[in-house]
C-alpha cells in the first residue's frame, strides 16, 4: 500500500496577540509549519522555546509546529500564506515594513476588523494598496471568532472571502481543523464591513448593559443594529445575505453577547460613566469600534444612509450624550412612526434606499441567509 507523502504548508502570522496567536493556533493544529511575527523578541522567544503566549493567551498551550520571530524577514521567508492580525490603524505602516519579504506568489489573508480611520478603506483595500498586489491574492477571514474561546478549541465555524474563490479556498483548506470550520464567499465587501459594523453595535451593547439596562433594550439594539449593518453593507456593494451569515448576524450575536469582546467592555465601561481617554487608558488590547465610529459615519454620510444607533455610540464617546439616553433614539428622530418593515416605498417616510434596504435584509433573515458559496 503507498501512501502519499506532501510536506505541511508553510504559513506565517504577523502579530502576537490573542488573534494573532490563536490564528497561529489554528494553522497549526490544521497541520501547517507556522512561523508567528511577534514585534517584541521576549515574546518571540516565549512562543518559540515554551510554546506559550502569557501575555494574551494565559493557560493556553501552542502546538510544536508553532514557532516565533522577531525577524520579519525570517518569518516571512517561504510562506505560501501570510495571515496579519495588527491593529487596523498601523497597518499601512507594517505594509511598508512587509513589501521588500513578500514572495510572488503569496497570499495575504487579513485578520483584522476596523477600517482606516483616514482613509475610510477597509483592510483588504490598504493591502492592496500598500503591497500593490492583485486582488486575487487577497483574502479575509472573519464569523464569531472570540480569540479565548477558540484558543481553548471549543468549536467555532468562521468565513474566509475573496474575490477569487480558488483563494478563498485555498486559505479555508489551511484554517480548518477538529474545532474550527470554515465556508468561503466571494463577497468581500459584506464579509468585512460585517466585521466592522458588528463591533460598533457591540459598543451600543457594552454601553446600555454599563447603564443597566436589560434584555429588551440589548434585543432591541441588536436587531435594529442589524438592519444598520446590511443597509450601510449593502449601499457599499455587499450582498445582503453575507450580513445575516457568520460574519454578519453571527459575529453580531458573539460579540454582543460576550464579556471577552474589548468593544463590548469598552462601551460598558462608557455606560458606567467613565470618559473616552479613560476607557482607551485602561483598555489592555485593541477594541478596532473606537476608531472605526468616525470613518464608518463619513461613509455613511456620503452614501446617504442613516445610522442613528451608531451616530449614537459617536455621540457618547465625543461626551455629548449621556449613555443612559442612548436607547429611545432606535430611529431617526422623526415625527412620523417608522415601519419595521415596509412593503411599499410610498409607504416609508424616511425614503426608499433605507427602507428597500430594511426589506432585503429581514427577506434575507426570512429566507434562513442562503448563500451561493457556503456560508
Ligand atoms: N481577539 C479577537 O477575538 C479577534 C480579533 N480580531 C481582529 O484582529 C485584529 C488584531 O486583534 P488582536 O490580536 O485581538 O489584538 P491584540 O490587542 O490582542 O494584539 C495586538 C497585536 O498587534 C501588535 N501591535 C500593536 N501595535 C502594533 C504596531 N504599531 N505594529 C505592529 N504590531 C503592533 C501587538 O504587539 P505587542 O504585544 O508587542 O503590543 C499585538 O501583537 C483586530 O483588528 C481585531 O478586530 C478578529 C477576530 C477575533
Ligand atoms: O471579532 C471578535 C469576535 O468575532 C472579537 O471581538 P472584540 O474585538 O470586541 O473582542
Amino acid at each position: 500500500m503507498s501512501r502519499r507523502l506532501t510536506s505541511p504548508a508553510r504559513v506565517t502570522v504577523l502579530g502576537t496577540g490573542s488573534w494573532g496567536t490563536t490564528f497561529g493556533k489554528i494553522l497549526a493544529d490544521g497541520g501547517a509549519d507556522v512561523t508567528m511575527w511577534a514585534r517584541r523578541p521576549e515574546l518571540a522567544r516565549e512562543i518559540a522555546k515554551q510554546h506559550r503566549n502569557s501575555d494574551y493567551l494565559p493557560g493556553v498551550q501552542l502546538p510544536p509546529n508553532l514557532t516565533a520571530t522577531s525577524n520579519l524577514a525570517e518569518a516571512l521567508r517561504g510562506a505560501q500564506q501570510v495571515f496579519i492580525a495588527v491593529p487596523s490603524q498601523t497597518l499601512r505602516d507594517n505594509l511598508v515594513a512587509i513589501r521588500p519579504f513578500l514572495e510572488p506568489e503569496t497570499i495575504v489573508v487579513s485578520l483584522m476588523k476596523g477600517v482606516e480611520k483616514r482613509s475610510g478603506l477597509r483592510m483588504s483595500e490598504v493591502i492592496r494598496q500598500g503591497l500593490e498586489i492583485d486582488p486575487t491574492r487577497i483574502a479575509v477571514a472573519s464569523g464569531p471568532n472570540l480569540a479565548l474561546e477558540i484558543a481553548r478549541e471549543q468549536p467555532t465555524a468562521a468565513v474566509i472571502s475573496s474575490v477569487s474563490l480558488e483563494t478563498a479556498q485555498a486559505v479555508a483548506l489551511l484554517a480548518r481543523n477538529r474545532y474550527f470550520r470554515t465556508f468561503v464567499n466571494t463577497d468581500v465587501i459584506g464579509t468585512e464591513f460585517g466585521g466592522v459594523l458588528k463591533n460598533l453595535i457591540a459598543v451600543a451593547i457594552g454601553i446600555v448593559d454599563g447603564v443597566g439596562y436589560g434584555e429588551n433594550t440589548k434585543a432591541s439594539i441588536i436587531t435594529r443594529g442589524l438592519v444598520e449593518m446590511t443597509d450601510f453593507a449593502v449601499a457599499q456593494g455587499a450582498q445582503a445575505e453575507t450580513l445575516s451569515g457568520l460574519a454578519g448576524l453571527g459575529d453580531l450575536i458573539a460579540t454582543c453577547q460576550s464579556p471577552l469582546s474589548r468593544n463590548n467592555t469598552a462601551g460598558r465601561l462608557l455606560g458606567q460613566g467613565y470618559s473616552f481617554s479613560a476607557v482607551v487608558k485602561q483598555m489592555q488590547q485593541t477594541a478596532e469600534g473606537l476608531a472605526s465610529v468616525a470613518p464608518v459615519l463619513e461613509l455613511a454620510r456620503s452614501i446617504g444612509v442613516e445610522m442613528p444607533i451608531v451616530e449614537q455610540v459617536k455621540q457618547v464617546l465625543d461626551g455629548t450624550l449621556d449613555p443612559k439616553d442612548i436607547a429611545p433614539h432606535l430611529t431617526t428622530d422623526s415625527d412620523e412612526p417608522q415601519g419595521e418593515r415596509i412593503n411599499d416605498d410610498a409607504e416609508a417616510p424616511g425614503g426608499g434606499v433605507v427602507w428597500r434596504s430594511i426589506k432585503r435584509a429581514f427577506d434575507q433573515l426570512r429566507d434562513g441567509g442562503r448563500s451561493p458559496r457556503g456560508d
